[in-house]
């Protein structure tokens, strides 16, 4: 008879190793079958490519080698922004070009594409849809123009850009493209003063899960990026109007430049992500929320969401009271 800390000892050992095996096979998996992603002598085309992390996510292109258009509404920023992002190239070979348009206007989109295949001659193979505004403001306050736009541009310029380019795609054979929408943390859960964004944000998320469904059928990938805080022209001009309520909610994340996000993000598409995540807030809201996507590591991403299911309620009793405790301040309704 064996003693019993021998047993438990066995079976710990073996559930810990089976795990841990699992975790191996699970990474595996995913290397192995991740669709091929070079953009090297590629054109890659960027919307909100003009500043923070569309800017910085063209800068990484263009140090990895990638021909680049980058498209966005005002046409001095833009300019400006490509000079530095030509700076980057490794090869003076690559080409660097833009686009001025309206990611909101489906006929801006329509003519953008067609324009930038023109002036790259080349289809565009990678497509980063960074392009988005965010107007925090408490939902009674806020006037139905201001959410209606904040739809607009998050979610039809995502869906009217992947639309143009995915069609291109088909039409012109081009085979192992990327598509790469970018949500946020709050495309994974609500927050107090982004009611119009949350719904913007979670719109783009559904979007990419259907797509990266249907277009396996032209080997189109598409992939999502939940980015958490990024300190961009954009998170500045936000804080404007931004409550302070959410101000204090949000503070738990400490935020990340667009060159880190960048980094991260093409870190994950490399490694075959589909969803993908470059801080541990939007990580645990991802594995918690993963539903039918695919995991990144199905062992790795299946521990996190266990920890979400025990600290998400307890954070939530507190936000929800702190929220309550701030009726005596609560808005103004003209
Ligand atoms: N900063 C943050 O904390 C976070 C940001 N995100 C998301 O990341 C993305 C980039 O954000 P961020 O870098 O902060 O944004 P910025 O406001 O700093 O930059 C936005 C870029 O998009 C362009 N743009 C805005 N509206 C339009 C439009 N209607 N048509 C075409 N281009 C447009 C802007 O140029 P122009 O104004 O000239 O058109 C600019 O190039 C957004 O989708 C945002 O929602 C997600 C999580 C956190
Ligand atoms: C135990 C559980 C702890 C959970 C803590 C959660 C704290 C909230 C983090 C909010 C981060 C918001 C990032 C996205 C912001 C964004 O998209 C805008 N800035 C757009 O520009």
């Amino acid at each position: 008879m064996m003693d019993d800390w021998k047993v438990a000892l066995i079976t710990i050992g073996s559930i810990l190793g089976g795990v841990l095996v699992s975790g191996i096979i699970s990474e595996l998996y995913l290397r192995v079958n991740a669709a091929k992603f070079n953009v090297k002598g590629k054109h890659c085309y960027v919307t909100g490519g003009s500043q923070g992390l569309g800017k910085s996510i063209a800068e990484d292109l263009a140090r990895q080698g990638a021909h680049v258009t980058i498209v966005a509404r005002r046409e001095a920023v833009l300019k400006e922004a490509l000079e530095e992002i030509k700076k980057h190239a490794g090869d003076k070979d690559q080409k660097f070009a833009y686009v001025c348009a309206d990611v909101a206007s489906k006929d801006d989109v329509e003519r953008a594409v067609g324009e930038a295949v023109k002036k790259q001659g080349k289809e565009i193979e990678y497509a980063f849809l960074s392009a988005g505004v965010s107007n925090p403001g408490f939902f009674v306050e806020q006037s139905a123009d201001v959410l209606e736009q904040t739809m607009k541009v998050n979610y039809f310029g995502t869906l009217f850009s992947a639309h143009a380019i995915a069609r291109r795609m088909v039409k012109e054979k081009i085979a192992g493209g990327h598509i790469v929408m970018v949500s946020s943390t709050l495309g994974m859960f609500g927050l107090i003063g982004y009611a119009g964004y949350c719904g913007s944000k979670f719109a783009v998320r559904g979007l990419a899960e259907a797509l990266r469904v249907e277009l396996q059928m032209h080997k189109i990938n598409v992939h999502c990026y939940f980015p958490g805080t990024i300190f961009t022209p954009g998170y500045e001009t936000e804080n404007l109007t931004k409550p302070k309520i959410t101000k204090d909610i949000e503070g738990a994340d400490d935020g990340l430049t667009p060159e880190q996000c960048a980094r991260g993000m093409f870190k994950g598409l490399r490694r075959g992500e589909c969803a993908i995540t470059t801080d541990p807030i939007s990580l645990l809201f991802r594995c918690n929320t993963r539903g039918a996507m695919p995991t990144n590591n199905y062992v790795i991403d299946t521990v996190v969401a266990a920890i979400g299911w025990v600290a998400f309620p307890p954070w939530r009793w507190y936000v929800d009271y702190m929220v309550k405790s701030f009726r005596h301040e609560k808005p103004k309704v003209e």
